[in-house]
């Protein structure tokens, strides 16, 4: 891992929706083993961003350089194996299911299934099965070892947090390299949130490897986390460097309150 090395470069990034500008030739860089805060007031582009760079949309104009390859016009599959996973604003857990079915669903396409395989290939299919539920097993030892004894259990029966747990579980299945976090603390507590993201950086320490943006309304948690921090508004960067420093930024002010603050 090295710090000062670029993971993502971002060029000139213009996404439009018709005619609306949801992101405005952003220029941003992301670096290796960084925690980075991406903020903005609603609306401001903050999710189109994460859509971009995982392939769910296709950018307008511009580039995003990851790992010095660009990945607009790639598909998300791809840009998936090649190290990015993300968790989505809203859960996107099947409830009924349980735990190690919704964590290995994100890797499906990794999987070698289908009625062929399944009737024919039995012993093989036994043996990625029993792959994937120790890989889960590890996982859930390392980010959350409570729920190692009830993988097998669905999740309509856990906690929000235990849910928001399973959900960064599964991004963290395919050990990304980069993983986009689009507002874990929604719909939880305080005392939720600042557990969970205790549990994140714990995690990152103990994956090594991992660089890791957030969208985050939480100030505080933003404080505690980030390394850096990039603002947005209407789809432009308007402020970029430290919590400190964006928070004492007058276009970081005005953007959030709609007036300067002294
Ligand atoms: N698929 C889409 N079709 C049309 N407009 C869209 C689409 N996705 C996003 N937008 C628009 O793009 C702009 C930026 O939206 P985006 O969701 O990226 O903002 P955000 O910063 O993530 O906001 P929030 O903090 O509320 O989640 C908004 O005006 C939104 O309505």
């Amino acid at each position: 891992m090295n710090p000062t090395k670029t993971l993502v470069d971002v060029q000139d990034l213009t996404m439009r929706f018709g005619g609306l500008t949801a992101l405005d030739r952003l220029d941003m860089t992301i670096r290796e083993g960084e925690v980075l805060g991406l903020l903005g007031p609603n609306g401001s582009g903050k999710t189109t961003f994460f859509n971009v760079l995982t392939g769910l949309y296709k950018a307008s104009e511009g580039a995003i350089l990851y790992n010095g390859h660009d990945v607009i016009g790639k598909r998300p599959q791809e840009i998936y194996r090649s190290g990015v996973a993300r968790t989505f604003q809203r859960s996107r857990l099947s409830l009924p299911l349980t735990v190690f079915d919704n964590i290995v669903i994100g890797d499906y396409q990794h999987m070698h299934h289908g009625l062929v395989f399944n009737l024919f290939r039995r012993k093989a299919f036994r043996a990625e099965y029993d792959a994937y539920v120790q890989k889960v097993r590890e996982l859930l030892g390392i980010f959350s070892p409570p729920l190692v004894d009830r993988m097998f259990e669905p999740v309509e029966t856990f906690t929000m947090i235990d849910r928001r747990r399973i959900e960064v579980c599964r991004a963290l299945l395919s050990r990304p390299r980069l993983l986009l976090l689009d507002e874990p603390s929604a719909g939880m507590t305080h005392d939720e949130t600042h557990a969970l993201m205790g549990d994140i950086l714990d995690v990152r320490s103990k994956l090594g490897n991992l660089t890791v943006v957030l969208i985050e309304h939480e100030m505080n948690v933003i404080e505690r986390i980030t390394d850096r921090c990039v603002v947005l508004n209407y789809g432009k960067k308007i402020a970029e460097g430290t919590y400190a420093h964006i928070t004492s930024d007058p276009a970081v002010q005005t953007a959030y309150l709609g007036e300067e603050t002294t």
